[in-house]
């Protein structure tokens, strides 16, 4: 998979070197490539915001930039190409974090994890002129997806972003050791919160790790994980319960 990301902070991404996603990209897992959108600026002070039409509070990002950078990523869109026969345009969703978007899930993420190609457009100020996400629609071959990380307000993009590459780039085969583990987690399977962990020592200030799981019944444990994930789920998110345990 290869992920671009458009952003006027590319250093923000500098962790994006380290740890699974790191040993992914020199696996040739996955190809990130991080984009500073001022490059993509003519003036001496690489302008990319300028005040919003209508008035109101905070700057709007320039259309301009983001015209270019998109571009330079995908090629010019057919509005602007001398209409000549093309090869059929690849695949391609940008994704704009944006608190107006539609919230991410784990199966938005799954779904994202079997793409060839991703760009994040990371906006900061009051977000990026409209314009950009509906012309970035016309381009062939190209899905725009705005998207939420959940019902409060960052300052701009990179966090989200951040954080949607996480949770999708580990779900690319291979990126995870064991693939077995992702099916224990949250939100995986049955859509269960998971179940409370333990490992060494059995016994820590005083609190002792439930006996269940010393007893070496393995039918008897998976059972157990299976109601402590049931009642994890009632007590902090009951609306992901099926509605059988809903009604208990
Ligand atoms: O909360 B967010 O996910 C988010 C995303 C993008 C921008 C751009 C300016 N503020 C933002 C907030």
């Amino acid at each position: 998979m290869r992920i671009d990301i458009v952003s006027i902070f590319p250093e923000f991404f500098g962790v994006l070197d380290v740890s699974l996603l790191g040993k992914a990209r020199q696996q040739g897992l996955l190809d990130v490539r991080v984009h500073d959108l001022r490059d993509h600026t003519h003036d001496r002070h690489r302008t990319v915001d300028d005040t919003p039409y209508g008035g109101g509070a905070g700057m709007v990002m320039k259309p301009g930039p983001w015209g270019e950078a998109l571009d330079d990523l995908l090629g010019e869109s057919e509005t602007e190409s001398d209409g000549a026969a093309q090869e059929p345009a690849p695949r391609v969703v940008i994704i704009v974090p944006s608190p107006a978007g539609r919230p991410f899930t784990q199966k938005e993420a799954r779904a994202l994890a079997l793409e060839d190609r991703l760009v994040f457009t990371c906006g900061r100020y009051e977000g990026i002129d409209q314009r950009v996400i509906d012309h970035a629609a016309t381009r062939p071959g190209v899905e725009v997806r705005e998207i939420s990380l959940g019902d409060y307000v960052l300052n701009g993009g990179e966090v989200a972003a951040m954080a949607m590459i996480e949770a999708i780039g580990r779900l690319v085969p291979g990126v995870v050791g064991n693939p077995e583990s992702l099916d224990q987690e949250s939100h995986e399977g049955d859509g269960l919160l998971e179940y409370p962990s333990y490992t060494k020592p059995a016994e820590w200030r005083g609190l002792a790790v439930p006996p269940i799981l010393l007893s070496g019944n393995h039918g008897a444990i998976d059972a157990w994980r299976h109601e402590q994930q049931l009642e994890r789920t009632r007590r902090v998110r009951p609306d992901l319960l099926p509605d059988a345990d809903a009604a208990e």
